[in-house]
């Protein structure tokens, strides 16, 4: 059990980490998150012992880390840093065997008075081990100065994982990593808290923190402003508060995970107000949503059945949607609903549906609107339909709207905005 008890940091003039409580249980994956300046890294650095709290403590087992030698603090807590300046010319595998320093003495001997090839052979498997699972052994007899950011980053994670401590601290572990050692570190991390150890890390990722960490700490100026479950402590007021952006927060589609989108800050000039309803489907529409949304335009979007990806979408950016089973035809209820929200828009945006029986319902919806755009991501003509109600539909909202190309809806919707407040 850590237990990070009121700690209070001051650096130069400035209050760093102001009254910090927490408890991490042992076994537990923790994600360390906030805004930057929040002071993630002077936390990590009081429960490691690099820095004492001016007040509070923080305690790894019994004992307070700021009352343990270095060496007995090192044998139980391990840092991967943010950064390190290793500009000597050692090869991998001794910096990897660094680990191995809080447990040699004086005369060669281990801490538990080990002595000759017994405390080598014992020390070298270990950091063989560790660099096997960290993809560092590939390089092991390169010099560390010739290894790339990436690369220097997993041998950091290895020498910590050398040291063999119950507890693991990580600062940015995944920075500078390309998207499979990311993965592939994180599922490490996961497999060493399934052997037992407490892992705390920094991460700035969001989502890879919500879908990893058992638990996350949510930092801001140098206070806990959440702690708990992912899916607690990512909600949107939380995050409007910890790093003023404005953010969805759903499920993943795939992982299920808790899921954070940032989304851009919505223009002030139009916020509320700007209805538009989008009618798609089949993922016609996921762009055009994300388009208008972040413009600041009040946007709804259906009928979508459930299952399609423009629906899941809509409810990545929050959207209002109308919303019918799987696979089923429009029902009563839906097409209720849709009335209502094409009246009560100001524009429609048609996607570039399929004009065939199946959308029939949604372009008689479409037609009762007063002011319609169409998009069009190929001529119409080019695709060659017979004749039918729904083509006839389609091609009277044609005349009567503005048809414009995916990348122009947004200057047609303006467009159409200001001639009406002409
Ligand atoms: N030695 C120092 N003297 C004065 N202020 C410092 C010192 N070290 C850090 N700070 C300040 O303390 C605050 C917290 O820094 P810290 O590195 O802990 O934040 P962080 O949450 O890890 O940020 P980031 O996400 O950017 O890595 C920052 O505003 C930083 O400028």
């Amino acid at each position: 059990m850590i237990r990070i008890e009121n700690v209070a940091v001051t650096l130069g003039e400035s209050r760093i980490l102001d009254g910090v409580d927490a408890s991490i249980p042992d076994g537990q994956f923790v994600g360390l998150v906030g805004p930057n300046g929040a002071g993630k890294t002077t936390l990590l650095r009081a429960m490691n012992g690099a820095l004492s709290p001016d007040s509070g403590r923080v305690l790894v087992g019994d004992d307070a880390m700021a009352d343990l030698s270095s060496k007995a603090g090192s044998r139980r807590v391990a840092t991967v840093p943010q950064e390190t300046t290793l500009s000597f010319d050692f090869d991998v595998r001794n910096v990897v065997a660094m680990g191995r320093n809080p447990y040699r003495t004086r005369f060669g001997n281990d801490a538990d008075g080990r002595t000759g090839d017994a405390v080598e052979n014992g020390g070298r498997d270990v950091v063989e081990r560790a660099m096997e699972r960290t993809d560092v052994a590939r390089f092991a007899d390169r010099s560390i100065t010739a290894v790339s950011g990436g690369e220097r980053q997993r041998v950091l994670l290895a020498r910590a994982l050398a040291q063999d401590t119950p507890v693991l601290l990580l600062d940015e572990p995944t920075a500078s990593l390309d998207i499979n050692h990311q993965v592939r570190t994180f599922e490490l991390v996961r497999e060493l808290v399934r052997e037992g150890k407490t892992v705390v890390a920094a991460i700035h990722d969001l989502n890879l923190a919500a879908h990893y960490c058992d638990t996350l700490l949510l930092l801001d100026s140098g206070s806990v402003l959440a702690s708990g479950p992912p899916a607690e402590v990512l909600a949107e007021r939380t995050l409007r508060e910890a790093f003023d952006a404005r953010a969805v927060v759903s499920s993943h589609p795939v992982t299920g995970s808790t899921y954070v989108t940032a989304l851009p800050e919505q223009s002030a000039r139009r916020e509320g107000d700007g209805r538009i309803h989008v009618v798609g489907g089949g993922g016609t529409v996921s762009r055009l949503l994300y388009v208008l949304s972040a413009a600041g335009y009040d946007v709804s979007v259906g009928v979508l059945n459930e299952g399609d990806s423009d629906l899941e979408t809509a409810r990545l950016l929050g959207l209002e949607t109308v919303v019918e089973e799987p696979f089923a035809p429009i029902g009563s209820d839906a097409l209720e609903s849709l009335e209502a929200e094409i009246r009560d828009s100001d524009l429609t945006v048609l996607g570039d549906v399929e004009i065939g029986s199946g959308n029939l319902v949604n372009l008689e919806a479409v037609s009762e609107a007063d002011s319609v755009v169409v998009v069009e991501e190929r001529p119409f003509e080019a695709r060659n339909y017979a004749g039918s109600t729904a083509v006839a539909l389609y091609r009277e909202l044609c005349e009567r709207g503005r048809v414009v190309a995916p990348d122009d809806l947004l200057s047609a919707v303006e467009d159409a905005f200001a001639g009406e407040s002409r």
